[in-house]
Parts: structure tokens; C-alpha cells; sequence
């Protein structure tokens, strides 16, 4: 059972170039993400999805309320939690092989014909089995981020922490590696937190979707996503699709308002 739970979350930052005062980015936020489910935190930009994702990885700490995987308050980052970013944590120096085996190597001393098949393993199962001597700066943004997915997966954490992991790649190989998340995710069913602003990617992906709110970031509103599996973006059609997006495109709407209310972009007082 790997599950994640945030309960009374607070967050507050010192607010950067004003010590003084503070930026409250979460405020109250209670989050359970079941075993083995796929959920999408939705939110306009600046509500708190990456602070929350953060606070799950490790990387920072509540202010107030308890943030748990399995029943354990999370106090570091820890490698049953493996986290994937925008812009793909790859060695510029290296392989895209020795990336991938980078991890195994030093966490676990692995080495020899074993960690070569298992690094061949893996590099196949991103589709990337023909470029294993390539160095970075040969590959598409697409093609790292793939380099990127193995370089985590191949430690296999059973909880996968993705901060917007293709906000930066063109919509077409944003559409493709969704589909290559989830052709790996329906076969080894990871425990997953994905952060997006992106309706369509939360919906195709995900068996629920919270909405934030704008900042502070609570919880304005979740949806289950009874769409069948193995899903494609063939879904998008689907009538059950089409009135899920209406509904997460309203919610999303007014939040984005009021996120832009408060950095001072339309009509009202920036505030905090
Ligand atoms: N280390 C920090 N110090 C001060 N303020 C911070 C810090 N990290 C985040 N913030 C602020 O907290 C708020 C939430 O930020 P966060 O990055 O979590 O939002 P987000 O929803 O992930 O946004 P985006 O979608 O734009 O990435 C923002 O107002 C941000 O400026």
C-alpha cells in the first residue's frame, strides 16, 4: 500500500525581498492519494500545486499540519518517492545510457551485465532503444524528458511525483508522452501525483482531479474520472469527456480570475 496523505496543511513563505511579511501559499490543505491511483492537482498558476508537490517529495515543510506517506510523517525525500520535473534532471555530460544507470549505480553499487540489461530495459521502455549512446544536447526536449522518465523509473519508486513534466514540449510530443505515461502506468500502477494547469493532460491521465484554488491553495473541487482504460486521446469526443472538461472548465475559470485578481493582472487589489 503506498498512499499520501496532507492534513491541515499550512504553508507560509517569507515573502521574497520583504522578510517582513509572508506569502501564504497553502492554507488548510487536506489531500489523500489512494494505492496505485493517478491524481491530477489542477490550479491556476501560483495557487500552491508545486509547493504541495514539494512538501510530499521532501524538499520543503509544512508550516503547520502533517503531511504522511504510508504513516510516516515525510521529513526528506526518500526513494520510494521518485520525482520527474519539467525540465528533465539529465547529466549534459553523459550518455543517455550512463544517465539512466547513473541511479541504480550509486544508490544500489549495481554494475555489470546486469545493470546493463536492466538500463536496456528501461531505455526500450521509453522508446528510446536506438538512441543509447546519444548525449543530451542530440536528443528533441521530448526525447530528455523520455531520458528523464527512465533515469526515475528505473529505480522503480513506488510513488511517482510529476511537476508538470511536459509544461515545456510542443503540444504533439506532449500528447505522445502522455500516452507513453499511461501505456507505463497501466502496466506497473504506481501511486501518482501529477501537477498540471492543463485540463485535457489532467483528464486523460487521471482517475481523479482536485481542483486548488487560487492562493492560498485549498481544495476547491474534486472529480472522479470514470473514463474506461487503457485511455487514448481518442477520448476526447466522448460526450462523458466533453461534460467532465465543461465541468473542470468552469471551476478552472474562476479560479484563474481570481488568481489574476490577486497578482494584480485584471480589475481588483494585489493581495496576498
Ligand atoms: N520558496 C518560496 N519563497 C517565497 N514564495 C514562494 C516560494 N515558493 C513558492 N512561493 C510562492 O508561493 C505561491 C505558490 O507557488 P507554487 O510554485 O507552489 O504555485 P504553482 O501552483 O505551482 O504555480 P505554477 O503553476 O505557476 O508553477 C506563489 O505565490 C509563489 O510565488
Amino acid at each position: 500500500m503506498h498512499t499520501i496523505t496532507l492534513d491541515g496543511v499550512e504553508v507560509e513563505f517569507p515573502k521574497p525581498g520583504d522578510p517582513t511579511t509572508t506569502v501564504h501559499a497553502l492554507a488548510d490543505l487536506n489531500l489523500q492519494v489512494r494505492d496505485q491511483e493517478f491524481m491530477c492537482l489542477l490550479g491556476p498558476s501560483g495557487c500552491g500545486k508545486s509547493t504541495a508537490l514539494n512538501l510530499i517529495a521532501g524538499f520543503t515543510q509544512p508550516t503547520s499540519g502533517s503531511v504522511t506517506v504510508d504513516g510516516a510523517t515525510v521529513r526528506r525525500p526518500g526513494p520510494e518517492r521518485g520525482v520527474v520535473f519539467q525540465d528533465a534532471t539529465i547529466f549534459p555530460w553523459m550518455t543517455v545510457r550512463e544517465n539512466v544507470a547513473f541511479g541504480p549505480k550509486v544508490s544500489k553499487g549495481a554494475g555489470g551485465a546486469e545493470l546493463k540489461a536492466l538500463v536496456d530495459e528501461y531505455i526500450e521502455r521509453v522508446g528510446l532503444g536506438a538512441f543509447g549512446d546519444h548525449l543530451p544536447h542530440e536528443l528533441s526536449g521530448g526525447m530528455r524528458q523520455r531520458v528523464g522518465l527512465a533515469r526515475v523509473l528505473i529505480n522503480d519508486p513506488p510513488i511517482l511525483l510529476m511537476d508538470e513534466p511536459f509544461g515545456a514540449l510542443d503540444a504533439q510530443t506532449r500528447i505522445t508522452m502522455q500516452e507513453l505515461l499511461l501505456e507505463l502506468w497501466e502496466k506497473d500502477r504506481k501511486t501518482v501525483l501529477f501537477v498540471t494547469h492543463d485540463i485535457d493532460e489532467a483528464l486523460i491521465l487521471s482517475d481523479r482531479v482536485v481542483v486548488m484554488s487560487a492562493r492560498p491553495g485549498r481544495i476547491r473541487h474534486t472529480i472522479d474520472v470514470d473514463l474506461p482504460r487503457p485511455r487514448s486521446h481518442e477520448l476526447i469526443t466522448d460526450p462523458a469527456y466533453v461534460s467532465l472538461r465543461h465541468e473542470l472548465f468552469e471551476e478552472l475559470r474562476d479560479e484563474s480570475h481570481r488568481a489574476d485578481q490577486l497578482e494584480g493582472l485584471v480589475g481588483g487589489k494585489a493581495g496576498h
